[in-house]
């Protein structure tokens, strides 16, 4: 029986070939990233993540299972305490502290996609929210994976990767993906195209987080 991750994998594949393509993705396993373009991208990391944060929180209070909603709470709590601490700890990699980073500001691909997450779970139904939050999770599941077979010759980078690709985190969003299956399963055609634009949006806005750090995007006014 075809499954509807696999159906919604299609939608996102594009996206992912081109994130995988995109030379911060390359110079991270090669090692040839500049370290502030990383840093950077740290540093807007510390921003995004307190609203993806409260995106997964609010995505669980509308889920009708309550394994769903322990499950995005948790994951909200998770967020704050596993990414925060592994964001802290790349901050002092670069003498910097988390006022130092809030002092930078947050880019506008940063603002946008912690907005974009907002609006979809607070204003959409539990499958639009559903379907906004997936990529963060599965592209980056896949990205760790795949990075995780090349590692870095950068000690820096190697660690980051590590983070991504290791057995604990895959696990987290294998349950995800179960749940989205089961999701999509009691829903009308139309509610599934619904996630799927969501989904592909935030794919998107995955890819531009990257590119934006490459750029070193800033407000231009
Ligand atoms: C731009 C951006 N997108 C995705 C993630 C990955 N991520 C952040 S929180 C979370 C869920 C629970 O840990 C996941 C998968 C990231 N760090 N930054």
């Amino acid at each position: 029986m075809s499954r509807f991750r696999d159906e919604l994998w299609q939608v996102v594949e594009g996206v992912y070939a081109e994130i995988l393509a995109h030379p911060f993705l390359t110079g991270l396993t090669d090692g040839t990233l500049p370290r502030e373009v990383f840093r950077y991208f740290v540093v807007q990391e510390t921003h995004f993540l307190p609203d993806y944060a409260r995106a997964l929180a609010a995505c669980g209070v509308k889920a009708a299972d309550p394994a769903a909603v322990q499950r995005f709470a948790g994951d909200a709590a998770r967020t704050v305490e596993v990414e925060h601490s592994l964001h802290v700890e790349l901050l002092a990699a670069f003498g910097m502290d988390e006022g130092d980073a809030r002092g930078e500001g947050a880019a506008p691909t940063t603002v946008g996609y912690g907005s974009y997450l907002l609006r979809a779970c607070h204003l959409g139904t539990f499958p639009e929210a559903l379907g906004a939050i997936v990529p963060c999770y599965w592209i980056y599941a896949r990205v760790g994976e795949e990075l995780l077979k090349q590692s870095s010759p950068d000690p820096l980078y190697a660690w980051w990767i590590e983070t991504y690709g290791n057995e604990p985190y895959q696990e987290t969003v294998a349950g995800v993906l179960d749940l989205l299956d089961e999701v999509a399963a009691t829903l009308p055609e139309a509610d599934r195209a619904k996630l799927c634009e969501h989904a592909l949006t935030t794919a998107r806005y995955e890819w531009l987080f990257w590119d934006a750090a490459w750029r070193r995007e800033s407000w231009p006014v």
